[in-house]
This record gives C-alpha cells, structure tokens and sequence, in this order.
C-alpha cells in the first residue's frame, strides 16, 4: 500500500507501509467558493478553487477584472469567509484577521502627518509590546530598503516608489510569515516598477515570506513569482497553473527585464494571454 500523508500524522504509520511524506502547505484553499449578498443581488465571486502553497512560495495571482483576485486575499486575511470550501494556514482554518497575514496594496496608506519611522511603527504600537526592539526592527528594515536617510521625513517627501518601499517596511516590522501583495505596483511609472518589482520579490525571498501577487499585468507576473495561477472569468476558477523556471535575480540587469528577454517568455505570455480569454463575451 502506497500513503500520502502529511508529516504531523507520519508517526501513525505500520511497519511497512510505503510513505510519501509530503509537508503540510502554508496555505490551502480546499474547495473554496464565495458569494457575495448585497441589496442588489447575489454575485459569486469564487467557485471550487483548490490550490496549495507552499512555505515561502511565491505565487502570482491573475484574471480579469471582477474574477474574484481581490477575493481571493481577502479570504486569506480572514476579512471574508467562504460560503463553500476552507482556507487553512498550516493546516488551520482561517476564521478571522491574523498576525500571520500582512498586506501590501496598490495605495500605500502611508499617514502623511507621521514620519516615515512612526509609520513603520504603526503595527507595533497597536500591537502592543516592546516598542524599543520595535523601533530597532523598523531602523534596521528601513536602512536595508534604502531609506536610512529619510525615517524623519514625511510621506509626502518621497518618491512613489520609495512610499512603497517604507508601506512594505511597515507590513515587514509586524513580520508577517504570509504577503498579500494586491496590484502593489499599479500606480507607479513604468521604470519605477520595474525595478521595484524586482526589489520586493527579492526582499520577499531573502526574508523567506510566503507571498501572493495579484496582478493585471502578465510579465509582472512571470517575473516575480515561482508559479501564475490564471483564474477564469467570475465566478474565478482556477484556469491554469504555470511553474515558473526562471532564475533569480542577481545579474546586473533588472530580472523583470531579464525575463522578458529570455527565448521562453513570449510563449508563456501568449499562453497566459490565450487564458485570460480577454475578448470572450
Ligand atoms: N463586498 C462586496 N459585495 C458585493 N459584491 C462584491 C463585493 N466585493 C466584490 N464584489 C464583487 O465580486 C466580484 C469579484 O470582485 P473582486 O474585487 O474580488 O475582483 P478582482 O478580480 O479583484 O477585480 P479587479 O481586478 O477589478 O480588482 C466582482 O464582481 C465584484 O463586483
């Protein structure tokens, strides 16, 4: 007899049983579907998605608008529920907003009347706790995503991109295991995305979070992420699934550029392309 078990029920085992120990997913979707309830009717959202993902995986989420992405995370914080199906992190199921979860959005939400360090201080001073190895976290990360020279400074003195950079610090002080990134990079010019796309992925993976991108951009996506799950016209179902088999960054050109550049890329972008079905009625 062949079992696939997880590791946490590998010690009920009998001797001799064939064992495929397969690790408990971060985050699995089992089943899921979402209906939402308004005064003008009923709207389903989400419709048997079943995904696993693994711990530090990085996973890029894409569909056309209104096919539930957004959805999709706010199920993941516990800011919805699934009227089928469960969302589990580590194998529990999420039944509330969590510390374990941290968001990045497209509008950074930075306060304009705190400097750049009380803002990375928001999580913990809701939080509660030790605010001065908070206030050493929040130096420490805002020094490593270039802004050492401008904790003291107002939202409104930086850059568009650097705003990003300081609203991931603040998500990243609260140390979150779990990145929900929803079109983070949408309101940035095109160079100003390119290279801080290629700045969070790497800051994403050297810190070993989870991350999920939505995104309405293909290459974006094929760029950042280990796998693009293509979601269908709403009710979003899971299209398709790529592995995504490029290096890591760490050449001298940025990789989202890289990528583009490779001879696999326009394949799987048409691919994608065909997927997304965009002039299906
Ligand atoms: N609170 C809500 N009440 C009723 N309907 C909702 C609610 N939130 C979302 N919807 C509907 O559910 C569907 C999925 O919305 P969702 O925002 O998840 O899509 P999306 O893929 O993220 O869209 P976009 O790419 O445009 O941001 C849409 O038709 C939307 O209008």
């Amino acid at each position: 007899m062949t079992i696939t078990i997880t590791v946490d029920t590998a010690k009920r085992l009998a001797d001799g049983d064939a064992v495929t120990v397969r690790p408990v997913p971060r985050i699995a979707f089992r089943g899921v579907g979402l209906r939402y309830f308004s005064p003008r009717g009923e709207t389903e959202a989400l419709c048997g998605i079943d995904l696993d993902i693994a711990a530090g995986e990085f996973v890029a989420i894409v569909g056309q608008s209104g096919c539930g992405k957004s959805t999709l995370l706010s199920l993941l914080a516990g800011l919805a529920s699934p009227s089928a199906g469960t969302v589990l992190i580590d194998d529990v199921p999420v039944t509330g907003p969590g510390r374990r979860v941290g968001f990045m959005l497209q509008q950074d939400t930075l306060f304009e009347w705190r400097t750049i360090l009380e803002n990375t201080l928001l999580g913990p001073e809701l939080r509660g706790g030790d605010m001065a190895a908070a206030r050493d976290r929040a130096r420490d990360l805002l020094i490593r995503y270039g802004l050492g020279d401008f904790m003291d400074h107002k939202p409104g003195q930086l850059s568009g991109g650097m705003r990003q950079r300081a609203a991931l610090a603040r998500t990243m002080c609260m140390d979150p295991d779990i990145l929900l990134l929803d079109e983070p990079f949408s309101a940035l010019d095109f160079q100003t995305r390119l290279t801080l796309s290629d700045e969070i992925a790497d800051i994403i993976r050297r810190e070993g979070k989870t991350a999920i991108l939505v995104t309405h951009d293909i290459p974006e996506a094929i760029s950042m992420a280990d796998r693009v799950v293509v979601l269908s016209r709403r009710p979003g179902r899971i299209r398709a699934v790529h592995d995504i088999g490029f290096p890591s960054a760490g050449g001298v050109r940025p990789r989202a550029l890289a990528v583009r550049e490779t001879p696999e890329f326009p394949h799987l972008f048409n691919t994608v392309w065909e997927e997304l079905d965009v002039h299906a009625e």
